[in-house]
């Protein structure tokens, strides 16, 4: 059983973090405090992971590396391995320096639960969220992690299987009619997952929303507590089921795309802080078919929002299957072509429609706006993480890929996607590398910038690179669009998450403040990482009391 693995997870005190519920005393044992409550009976899974230490309350923990002989790091990455428990939270001892002015909480989102009893999930996207908080004070860590309570979790919890449709996985049914049954719960989206497993984001608001790409899987969570508070109801009548993974989450606005499965297009909305209503900026209709392309995320301008259209389109009867197919709810048509498309955010007019080449993207990093001499807008720099108009980085992210990295280089190549789109009506669009990908290792995605040059012409993009061979991007690089350079950080064996840029208050400079990230390692352990955003050097680290599972997205939510 799992319980004797994850014996002895040691829990600091943490006054400002009440910790104890009726759920973890049932746990608490030796004045630590366990929460192994998922309710998933299993076979241990041959980590044999030990932690046992006892930390005094008022002591950071330092926290023994597992047991190495039982650690099969090519099968067993922590990165790709459940996490082992609900939750923990404690303190960490920091070696290095943290800014004093780095005052808040950075959020990480990602799929972090691959299994219900014995049954294994297919791919990394399948996996129930699990929700890291890194919380920074007076040079001081407070680290902790939590399961989002999603209904498909605590449904595959009660149930002991999966209940509802998530990337890849479907439910098991036990006979015809009830996989009829399901098909009819998929047109109201009652089947489909709410298993808010993709990023968070901070709305203007102050509210923090786990997110995925259906709409019923935003969910509003406690960012000291990580607790989830409830479903965020979109109140307005615009339907659809899904919407775009990455909304552009400012102060003063949330912009997200709603494809339309039925007549293909998007629609572009707006939400304003302190409301649930989104509002249509516009619609732009697909100029390819047979479906819209996939909108995991999409770029802004100051005064423009993108709409992709990329040959990777959603399928309406992959949608339908039991099992999933190469390419999953998706189909590639290299045929309909790739299409980028300008929209005015004040008008909802369509300024520009180009065909562009093929692409393959998960990520957009940023986009800005291009004048003349006399300030008009003559055209739309677009980057993304571009995967070389490949499809196979859908199959790499199996877990079962995943798991089995033997030393051969199979992450196919990647580079900073970089789009010219026209504005004076020309109706070609270009795209080339904005930089060498041998730079980066072409490996390329997870990017972040500094929030503050969003839209706007930027020289710095921060984001997950290759040192080869890997099976996986496994490096933190710095990108410099002006000096055509980028600098590298790894650390051999170890699985970084994107690297997340945070700025000093009152800092001039593009690139002056930290880039976090969390780091698995290959001997079940995982650290917290803060880069200079300059330098890109290290300033501190501190060590978790175990290696976390790999995770996607993260925000930053400033002390109050
Ligand atoms: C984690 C990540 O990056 C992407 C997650 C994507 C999900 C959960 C997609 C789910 C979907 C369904 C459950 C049915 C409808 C299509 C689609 C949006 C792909
Ligand atoms: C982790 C990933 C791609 C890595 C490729 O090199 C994509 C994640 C997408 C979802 O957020
Ligand atoms: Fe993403």
């Amino acid at each position: 059983m799992d319980s004797l693995l994850f014996s002895d997870i040691c829990r600091h005190h943490v006054s400002a973090i009440p910790m104890l519920d009726s759920d973890q005393s049932k746990h608490k044992k030796h004045g630590l405090v366990l929460d192994n409550n998922f309710g998933f009976a299993r076979k241990p899974d041959r980590r044999g992971l030990t932690i046992s230490r006892v930390a005094s309350p008022l002591q950071p923990a330092i926290v023994p590396s597992p047991d190495k002989e039982t650690v099969d790091p090519d099968k067993n990455h922590v990165a790709w391995t459940s996490v082992r428990q609900e939750r923990w939270e404690g303190e960490l001892v920091v070696q290095g320096e943290i800014p004093l002015w780095l005052k808040g909480t950075y959020l990480r989102n990602g799929p972090g639960l691959w299994h219900i009893e014995d049954y294994n999930f297919r791919h990394l996207f399948d996996g129930y969220a699990t929700l890291v908080k890194l919380h920074f004070e007076n040079g001081r860590l407070i680290a902790g992690h939590r399961q989002v309570e999603s209904e498909a979790y605590k449904a595959a919890k009660k149930n002991r299987k999966i209940c509802f449709r998530e990337f890849s996985e479907v439910p098991e049914y036990e006979n015809f009619m009830s996989y009829v049954g399901d098909l009819a719960k998929l047109f109201s989206g009652a089947s489909l997952t709410d298993n808010a497993n993709t990023g968070v984001v901070k709305l203007g608001d102050g509210r923090v929303v786990c997110l995925t790409e259906t709409q019923k899987g935003s969910l509003v969570i406690d960012p000291d507590s990580l607790d989830t508070l409830g479903r965020f109801e979109y109140s307005d009548s615009l339907g659809g089921l899904i919407h775009s993974a990455h909304p552009i989450v400012t102060d003063a606005e949330f912009l997200t795309l709603l494809p339309d499965l039925v007549k293909p297009g998007y629609m572009v909305v707006r939400m304003e802080p302190g409301t649930n209503e989104r509002k249509v900026i516009g619609r732009v209709a697909c100029r390819g078919g047979p479906a819209p392309g996939w909108v995991h995320s999409f770029p802004v301008t100051e005064h423009y929002v993108v709409v992709p259209e990329m040959p990777l389109r959603y399928c309406a009867q992959n949608l339908l299957r039991a099992e999933p197919t190469p390419l999953y709810k998706f189909e590639w048509h290299p045929q309909s072509k790739a299409f980028l498309h300008v929209m005015c955010k004040a008008s909802g007019k369509l300024v520009a429609s180009v065909e562009v080449p093929l692409f393959v993207t998960f990520h957009f990093i940023n986009a800005y706006e291009e004048e003349d001499e006399d300030g008009r807008v003559t055209s739309i720099v677009a980057d993304c993480c571009e995967h070389n108009a490949d499809t196979t980085i859908l199959d790499k992210l199996r877990l079962q890929n995943l798991r089995s990295f033997n030393g051969k280089d199979v992450l196919p190549d990647a580079r900073v996607g970089r789009f010219k789109i026209p504005l004076d009506g020309s109706p070609y669009g270009k795209l080339e590398a904005a930089l060498n990908p041998d730079e980066h290792g072409r490996g390329m995605d997870m990017c972040s910038i500094n929030p503050a040059f969003l839209g706007k012409k930027y020289r710095y993009a921060y984001a997950c690179g290759a040192q080869r061979p890997c099976h996986f991007p496994n490096t933190l690089t710095k990108l410099d669009f002006v000096e055509k350079r980028a600098k590298n950080w790894y650390d051999e064996g170890t699985v970084p998450s994107e690297p997340f840029f945070v700025a000093r208050p009152g800092a001039t400079e593009e690139d002056d403040g930290v880039v976090i990230s969390l780091i698995s390692e290959k001997n079940g352990g995982g650290y917290a990482l803060v880069l200079d955003g300059s330098t890109f050097q290290e300033i501190a680290r501190a060590k978790l009391p175990y290696g976390l599972p790999y995770g996607l997205h993260g925000c930053w939510v400033p002390k109050k």
